[in-house]
């Protein structure tokens, strides 16, 4: 069963954000050597800038050791006000003091944003080239998936009742229909979010309070974070600040 763990603030979640990344970082390096990441857009690479860049922060992460990929993206370029590779490197990456040993960041391939189920192959093919090749796998195992979900209870590019949530060869899928702009997208699906070794959400405010409710009071409905909290069980956690999760009845809560 997933956890919920809820902050008076968002700037109190990130500290308990930073001990879970420090215990994946060091789990993933002693079993293999890196430790791959997929983060998502939306408010989470503003948390994740909160919970990293902190002196403390910065002197424990082995950026070096980091691959970072995207558990969505958007297919426009990457200095596109949409782009959440532009996103992750306005709040984070650029903001790393200068001399931090640089992480692998694996962006979509622009080359193809036409043709978006192209995108999607290609970024397929940038994980095979991560991690099949190397560990001989069927499919991505991420040590950690930073993950957002959005007030209708979707999280990646996986929207309810999209065909893309029974989506089970590919690894990442293109969508055309966002209900979220811009519509053209690409995302990790199901079984390879299924896959992860363990899953961080993070939800703020009160506008999330009402689909919380839903994600947690009512999995049977299926909505794409309740499918992830399901598939995960325990491997799950959700950072939340008190506004975002009140009045959501769950036994496997706790608050700071
Ligand atoms: O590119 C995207 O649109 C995101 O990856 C998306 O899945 C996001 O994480 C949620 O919509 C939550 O967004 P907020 O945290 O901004 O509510």
């Amino acid at each position: 069963m997933a956890t919920i763990h809820s902050f008076p603030s968002k700037e109190a979640i990130a500290p308990a954000l930073f001990s879970l990344i420090l215990d994946c970082q060091k789990v993933a390096i002693e079993r293999h050597g890196r430790f791959q990441v997929a983060v998502s857009g939306g408010s989470l690479p503003a948390v994740l800038a909160l919970a990293l860049l902190e002196e403390e922060a910065v002197t424990q992460i082995l950026w070096e050791k980091w691959e970072i990929f995207f558990a969505d993206e958007r297919a426009v370029p990457l200095d596109h006000e949409d782009s959440n590779y532009g996103l992750l490197k306005a709040e984070l990456l650029d903001k790393l003091p200068e001399g931090t040993p640089q992480p692998n960041v694996v962006p979509i391939d622009t080359e193809y944003l036409d043709d978006v189920q192209e995108l999607a192959d290609q970024y397929n093919t940038a994980l095979i080239n991560h991690f099949a090749k190397r560990d001989s796998i069927l499919k991505p195992a991420f040590d950690l998936l930073l993950l957002g979900c959005g007030p209708d209870g979707h999280t990646c590019s996986l929207f309810p009742n999209h065909e893309l949530l029974r989506e089970h060869d590919a690894w990442v899928a293109a969508i055309e229909d966002s209900p979220k702009p811009p519509p053209k997208r690409i995302t990790l699906t199901l079984p390879v979010i299924a896959h992860a070794s363990k899953v961080a959400f993070v939800a703020t405010g009160a506008g999330k309070q009402e689909i919380l409710k839903k994600i947690f009071e009512s999995p049977e409905d299926g909505l794409p974070c309740s499918l992830v909290n399901t598939a995960l069980g325990e491997k799950v956690m959700w950072f939340v600040d008190h506004p975002a999760v009140e009045g959501v009845s769950y036994p496997r809560r706790s608050s700071l």
